[in-house]
């Protein structure tokens, strides 16, 4: 019998979107023949490239192809022209990303940091302060602020209101805080939960939660609790002291480009987006780079691709059961940043091309 196809929903999105995936789809090519399953990749638009064709963030088709996908790998979306159009319909009809997110409920969205070999001054922090930082924000990604009713701008007599609601049900905090106690199992053994508990009763919820789902299954593993405020200054002060960062929604997308700064730039940072596991032990997956469609920079071939081909990396590791092969990746991005081969946001002149090219000769 012939392995089983994997099936890659390949979604580029908008400005840098489209040229980080590429350099990462080179990688994923390269790295392939050591695969026991074929990749078949399907194509399709999403965000305002989607927008200018169709008149939405995301296709109803797309969802569909999305959902008979192994994984999905999105390059980024939004821009200029397309974030303040003041569509109804909440966030699944502004964001083809958050729908992604909500409707294939990646709950779980993993964004790990670490330090790279740079040169010293390629990072606002001293060398000794940040080498050697490994860290995860476990951002939960389907609740809280964003996805929280009522919500909107009303009018009130002459008057306009806004109100967003934080909100979160106590087994959505339950999940995310399982699945980072098991993540923090397989590394360094602790965790780091973080809520504003003293001004916000989701974060007594988030606070007490985390406290019974580590009492109750995850003994062995140390945690501890920091408002965000302190995390955020801890995190810059300290960053070594950090393995797991258990984050809400909203305190994890703001960490997770923090830490960014210890990595040496946005550019650095991979994720991966987790639904619940399934009968057969798969999960609903999205791989994405952390950082957005950067306007300021797009279409010149200069953004850094290794965001987008850690991502890929991730999903070898997490989709495909390849540590083997995510290592491979990940070491290759080592060794061409050991070697000074730097993209502009690093303080080097390599093209998004060459970089990817030098990751592949690496492999
Ligand atoms: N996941 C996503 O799709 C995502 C994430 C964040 C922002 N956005 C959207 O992207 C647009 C721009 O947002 P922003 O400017 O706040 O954030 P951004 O991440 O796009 O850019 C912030 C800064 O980092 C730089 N940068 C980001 N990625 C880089 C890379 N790979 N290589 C080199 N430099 C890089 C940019 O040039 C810019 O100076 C907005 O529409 C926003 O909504 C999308
Ligand atoms: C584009 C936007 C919806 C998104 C978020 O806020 O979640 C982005 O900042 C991210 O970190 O993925
Ligand atoms: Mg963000």
């Amino acid at each position: 019998m012939s392995p089983q196809q994997f099936r890659l929903l390949c979604l580029p999105g908008d400005g840098i979107g489209p040229e980080v995936i590429q350099a990462a789809l080179g990688v994923l090519q390269a790295i392939a023949p050591a695969l026991d399953r074929p990749v078949e990749i399907t194509h399709d638009l999403a965000g305002g490239a989607c927008y200018e064709a169709h008149g939405v963030f995301l296709r109803d088709e797309t969802m569909e192809l999305a959902r008979q996908s192994d994984a999905i790998l999105f390059g980024a979306e939004g821009g200029p022209g397309w974030d303040n159009l003041n569509i109804p319909g909440g966030p699944t009809a502004r964001s083809g990303l958050s729908r992604l997110r909500k409707e294939l409920d990646l709950f779980a969205n993993l964004r790990p940091v670490r330090s790279w070999p740079l040169p010293a001054e390629q990072t606002p922090f001293r060398p000794e302060l940040v080498s050697g930082a490994d860290l995860l924000v476990f951002r939960e990604n389907t609740s809280g602020i964003y996805f929280g009713e009522p919500r909107g701008i009303f009018e009130h007599g002459d008057r306009r209101h806004a109100i967003d609601t934080q909100y979160y049900a106590q087994g959505e905090i339950d999940r995310a805080a399982q699945l980072a106690f098991a993540v923090a199992a397989d590394r360094r053994g602790k965790v780091t939960s973080v809520d504003k508990a003293n001004v916000m009763e989701t974060g007594e919820l988030w606070r007490e939660r985390v406290d019974v789902i580590h009492r109750t299954h995850w003994p062995q593993v140390e945690l501890d609790h920091l408002y965000a405020d302190a995390c955020l200054f801890e995190l810059v002060r300290a960053p070594c002291r950090f393995d797991v960062i258990l984050a809400d929604n909203l305190f994890g997308d703001l960490l997770s480009d923090c830490a960014a700064a210890i990595a040496g730039s946005l550019g650095m940072l991979p994720s991966a987006s987790l639904g619940p596991e399934r009968a057969d032990g798969t999960r609903a997956a999205l791989y994405e780079p952390v950082h957005g469609s950067a306007p300021d920079i797009a279409g010149k071939g200069i953004a850094n691709p290794a965001a987008a081909i850690l991502s890929v990396g991730m999903m070898l590791d997490l989709s495909l059961g390849r540590k083997d092969l995510a290592a491979r990746v990940e070491n290759a991005v080592d060794n061409v940043l050991a070697e000074g081969q730097l993209t502009r946001d690093l303080g080097g002149s390599a093209t998004t091309n060459d970089f990817a090219n030098s990751v592949v000769a690496k492999l």
